[in-house]
């Protein structure tokens, strides 16, 4: 979904098109130290994969990326006038509304007409493209999330986990189909999958949890 855009006082002014970073970005939820000064560069037109263990901060990344989450220090670059779409781990569809009704809800007129070539291309039958998404199951509306993710003309996509739920039989398509739609995009796509990664022709960069006192002694 298109994220509204946000001006977050430790986002800098740089320009549209500048590149976004995460520049040692300390976020924590009460005492616990979630992201500790995490840099993460996202290189122009091009896919960063983000890896790591359950737990280590990627939901927390993106949700930084969105301004969805404010760091308690660091420095955000490149998001200034920056508009966004996402694929969020959970769908957050409108159950009410159709397949291609969820996906014209982001975008503008003109792009209408490739509501269908999309949910086509993401292997999802015409049967299932006008009935309320909640009568889908949960691989088929995965799939009506990473179209109304990758649809809108963002100048950032993020996708977190998108391709969880898809079957094995239709997920080299829709890979296929995803790397097509980010060519020459800003993107970062939070996977378990390596393989995932290769997939889409992606930078893959490793969150690590932050380093103990013993991982130090270990070291
Ligand atoms: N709203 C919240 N309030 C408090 N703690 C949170 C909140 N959201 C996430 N956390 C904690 O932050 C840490 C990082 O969570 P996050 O979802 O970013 O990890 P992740 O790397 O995306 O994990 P996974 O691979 O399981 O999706 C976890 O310890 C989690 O419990």
């Amino acid at each position: 979904m298109t994220e509204p855009r946000d001006d977050m006082a430790l986002h800098d002014d740089m320009a549209l098109h500048d590149v976004i970073a995460l520049h040692d970005v300390t976020v924590r939820y009460g005492e616990n130290v979630v992201l500790d000064r995490v840099s993460l560069e996202l290189p122009t037109g091009t896919t960063t994969a983000l890896t790591g263990p359950n737990g280590v901060g990627k939901t927390t990344t993106v949700r930084v990326l969105l301004g969805l989450v404010r760091p308690s220090s660091g420095r955000v670059a490149g998001l200034h006038e920056c508009t966004r779409a996402a694929a969020f781990q959970e769908d957050r569809l409108c159950a009410h509304l159709s397949a291609a009704a969820n996906v014209r809800l982001v975008l503008p007129r003109a792009a209408e007409a490739g509501v269908e070539d999309g949910l086509r291309a993401v292997g999802l039958d015409e049967a299932a493209w006008h009935v309320p998404v909640r009568t889908l199951s949960g691989g088929q509306r995965r799939r009506v999330a990473l179209v109304r993710a990758l649809l809108p003309p963002a100048d950032l996509v993020v996708l977190d986990e998108p391709f969880v739920g898809i079957d094995a039989a239709s997920r080299d398509a829709v890979l296929a189909w995803t790397r097509d739609r980010l060519a020459g995009r800003t993107a970062l796509v939070v996977t378990h999958d390596p393989t995932e990664a290769a997939a889409l022709g992606a930078t893959l960069v490793r969150l690590d949890p932050p380093r103990t006192v013993s991982d130090q002694d270990d070291a």
